[in-house]
Formats: C-alpha cells, sequence, structure tokens
C-alpha cells in the first residue's frame, strides 16, 4: 500500500461547542484508513473575528490517511456541512461557527499559513508532542 498522508488540522466552534465537536470527532474516528490524535479541547476568545466576542473551543488533530489531498478536503468539506455549517446557515447567521474544519498542513505542505500564529493551534500542537512542517 502507498505511504500514508500525515495531516494536521483543527476543530473550532463558538456555538454548542461540546456537542459539535463530539458530533465531528466521532465521525472522523469512522473514516476508514485514517489515524488520529486529538488534543484536548480548549476555550479562548476569538482571534481575527469581528462578527461575534463568543469564546472559541478548538481541538487541534494529526493523523495520517491513504485518501489523497482532494477526496479528504472534500469529505471534510462535507463533514461541515453535515455538522450544520451549511450554505444558509453561514448566509443568516454569519457569526455562529457550529463548526470549522481546517486543514492546516498535508505532508510538507502549509495550506494555511495564516493559521500558524494562533495559540490555539500551538498549544494543541504541544501537547500532542508535534512539531509543524519547517518552512523551506
Ligand atoms: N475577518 C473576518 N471578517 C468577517 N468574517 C470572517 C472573518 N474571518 C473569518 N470570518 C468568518 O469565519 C468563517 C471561517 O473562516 P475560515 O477562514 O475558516 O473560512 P471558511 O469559510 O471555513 O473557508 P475555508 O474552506 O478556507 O476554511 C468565514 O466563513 C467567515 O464567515
Ligand atoms: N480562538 C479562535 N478564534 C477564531 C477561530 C477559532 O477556531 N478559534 N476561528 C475563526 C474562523 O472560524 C476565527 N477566529
Amino acid at each position: 500500500m502507498s505511504t500514508p498522508h500525515r495531516f494536521i488540522l483543527t476543530l473550532g466552534s463558538n456555538t454548542q461547542a461540546e456537542h459539535h465537536i463530539a458530533y465531528v470527532q466521532k465521525r472522523l474516528f469512522s473514516f476508514g484508513g485514517c489515524r488520529l490524535r486529538c488534543s484536548t479541547p480548549r476555550r479562548s476568545a476569538p482571534v481575527e473575528f469581528p462578527l461575534s466576542s463568543t469564546p472559541f473551543t478548538d481541538v487541534v488533530i494529526v493523523g495520517d490517511t491513504h485518501d489523497e489531498l482532494t477526496l479528504f478536503s472534500r469529505k471534510l468539506k462535507e463533514l461541515e456541512q453535515e455538522a450544520g455549517r451549511t450554505p444558509e446557515q453561514r448566509a443568516t447567521r454569519p457569526e455562529e461557527i457550529p463548526i470549522d474544519i481546517d486543514l492546516i498542513t498535508w505532508d510538507e505542505q502549509i495550506l494555511k499559513p495564516r493559521d500558524l500564529s494562533r495559540p490555539y493551534l500551538r498549544l494543541g500542537l504541544t501537547e500532542l508532542g508535534v512539531e509543524l512542517p519547517q518552512v523551506p
């Protein structure tokens, strides 16, 4: 079998966070051929989010999968919608984030450079003993 791809992702929620994060974690664990390790959920003030001052809860997940990037990204987008982040919800209540799934890295690629300095990501990675890929 091919070498698996290694990823780091974050789950963030500012609305019924415990419920939405638990739901998405359970669904992620049911993805075939995907190994995961999760940080403890952490609450913190919103970063770069002018729409609301409600705290976010975030979980950092590291894992590997035999899926290719396009398929894995599509599964995450579908899961986001299944968990309540539908186009309708985004349009009508943009200040509510039931769940935001952000794929931060894929093997050595940084997909979301903007998120790298966020404290919730740093703290979760430290807890998991994982370093970010080095930018050349
Ligand atoms: N500066 C901002 N001003 C207004 N809304 C923002 C701002 N930053 C984030 N948002 C809102 O937060 C949501 C989550 O941001 P994020 O960058 O994760 O985008 P996304 O829509 O989930 O797309 P992606 O697929 O890139 O993750 C956005 O959809 C937007 O509604
Ligand atoms: N603390 C924190 N701040 C954020 C987060 C997040 O998950 N946690 N997500 C955002 C976009 O969805 C914007 N700001």
